[in-house]
């Protein structure tokens, strides 16, 4: 590998590393601070930083302080959310940074701060950090500890006057006063955020280890699959891996690229497929049992992009019998626009499932084109699964924020594209390798 492709390769992978953030949410003394630590102790191969709102309570003035106890901590107000913001998106994009050290004594942060190194998983954990939708829309988890009032308000009195040694009157002053209004008017709304309520808090260890187990399937999948819940990445297994090291290798026969082109193709059709809707169905087997399964979608379509396309319609055939196949020509090279050439689409594709059919999604300038043709003709955008071989993360970043709601399965994640808008590593052009047609030479960078 030359020197300036394992630049790029490495500035590649930096760009795209964004941690797992996960954010817990719940009234006080719910269990929060529990969940997190429990989550943290079963993560133990993950770095993992947990950041607690409370560390962004603004600084009480001096007049505040005089009246302490009529302070309201429990309303959004209290936090210096743009704060936290700007701290979030200095660890996404891999930076460390300084955060106040809150002393719950004084009202205020004191020296050190405390330094957060960048971390695989974020855990944001604060009673009202699911408030602010800026925040939501950093999180790719968002968890609500939802714990019997009654026993919150016995822990908070415990906790406020044995381990902060207040007066027990002033405790419960600040409970009526703010800390239940401010559970009601704001903490509660933003259950309905969450993804994964947690009753009984950490009490719950099978929605604890529920939960870990998802985040660590996330961390295991490329970080694309983190930031776009639609793209999906057949499994990687070393039979998979061997396939893509034929179909990749510039030295292999066209004999053998379209051999095992074609198996790696029928893997992303067996899992595209995965992706339709199933309805419930339960079944006599011959021995007298019931068997409770599905029934496959109906009302399916193909549409391939001509002309590499074309090389996955024998798989959907054989694994959709008789299966309609409608098909999009388009023209158009390297960042310039894309015309639509010709199109021959069934006339009642609006109402069927799309797969859209092309093995290498590189800039995205292609695929964009065919799903806007396939939207004009009434296809909801939810009704399209693209399949491919390969997709560059530009061309993924380009589908996905254009079009969110369809799916994208593929079977591998690669690492940019080069000057040329190829495909790094890539397999060279697709079409000529699969049809046996030219022999371009593809600059690494
Ligand atoms: N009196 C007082 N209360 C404060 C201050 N700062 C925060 N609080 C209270 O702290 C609460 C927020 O922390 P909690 O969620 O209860 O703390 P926690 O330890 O994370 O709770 P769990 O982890 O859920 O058990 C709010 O209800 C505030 O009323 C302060 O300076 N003074
Ligand atoms: O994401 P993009 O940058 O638009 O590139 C991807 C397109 O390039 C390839 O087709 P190509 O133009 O090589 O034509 P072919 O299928 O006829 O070989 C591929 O099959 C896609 O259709
Ligand atoms: O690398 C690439 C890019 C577009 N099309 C291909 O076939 N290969």
């Amino acid at each position: 590998m030359d020197s300036q492709m394992a630049a790029s390769m490495d500035a590649a992978q930096m760009v795209l590393k964004v941690p797992f953030v996960i954010g817990v949410a719940g009234g006080t003394a719910s269990g929060k601070t529990t969940v997190c630590d429990m989550i943290i102790s079963q993560l133990q191969n993950q770095r993992v930083v947990l950041i607690s709102q409370e560390a962004f309570y603004h600084p009480l003035t001096a007049e505040q302080l005089e009246k302490v106890h009529e302070h309201n901590f429990d309303h959004p107000d209290a936090f210096n959310t743009e704060l936290l913001l700007s701290c979030m998106e200095e660890l996404k994009h891999g930076r460390g940074i300084n955060i106040p050290n809150y002393d719950f004594k004084l009202h205020r942060s004191v020296e050190p701060a405390r330094v957060v190194n960048p971390s695989d998983v974020i855990i944001l954990d604060g009673i009202l950090i699911l408030h602010d939708p800026r925040l939501r829309d950093f999180m790719n988890m968002k968890i609500f500890v939802d714990s019997d009032s009654d026993v919150r308000l016995a822990r908070r009195i415990r906790r406020d006057t044995v381990e902060r040694n207040r007066n027990i009157l002033n405790v419960l002053d600040q409970y009526s006063k703010h800390v239940k209004p401010g559970f009601e008017d704001f903490i509660r709304p933003t259950k309905k955020y969450a993804d994964v309520i947690i009753p009984r808090g950490a009490d719950n260890d099978v929605a604890i280890d529920l939960i870990v187990q998802h985040i660590r399937t996330k961390l295991g999948q490329h970080d694309l699959c983190k930031i776009y819940s639609n793209v999906f990445v057949i499994q990687s297994t070393f039979q998979i891996r061997g396939m893509h090291t034929l179909v990749r290798n510039a030295k292999t026969t066209k004999h053998d690229f379209v051999f095992y082109a074609d198996r790696l193709i029928r893997l992303v059709v067996e899992h595209g497929l995965g992706h339709l809707p199933f309805t419930e169905k339960q079944i006599i087997t011959p021995t007298g049992s019931v068997y409770s399964g599905v029934v496959f979608c109906k009302r399916l379509c193909g549409v391939s992009i001509i002309r590499s396309g074309e090389s996955m319609e024998n798989a959907l055939r054989a694994c959709c019998k008789g299966i309609k196949i409608g098909k999009i020509l388009i023209h158009g090279e390297g960042k310039s626009g894309r015309q639509l050439i010709y199109e021959k689409l069934p006339s009642d594709i609006a109402s069927r499932h799309v797969l859209l059919l092309d093995p290498v999604l590189a800039s995205g300038n292609s695929a964009v084109k065919a799903i806007s043709v396939l939207l004009s003709k009434g296809v909801p955008e939810s009704n399209i699964v693209f399949l491919n071989l390969i997709s560059a993360p530009e061309g993924l970043h380009t589908v996905c924020n254009k079009y969110p709601r369809l799916k994208i399965v593929t079977s591998e994640i690669d690492t940019t594209l080069n000057k040329d808008l190829h495909v790094i590593p890539g397999m060279g052009e697709f079409g000529d390798r699969y049809f046996g047609t030219g022999s371009r030479v593809i600059t690494p960078s």
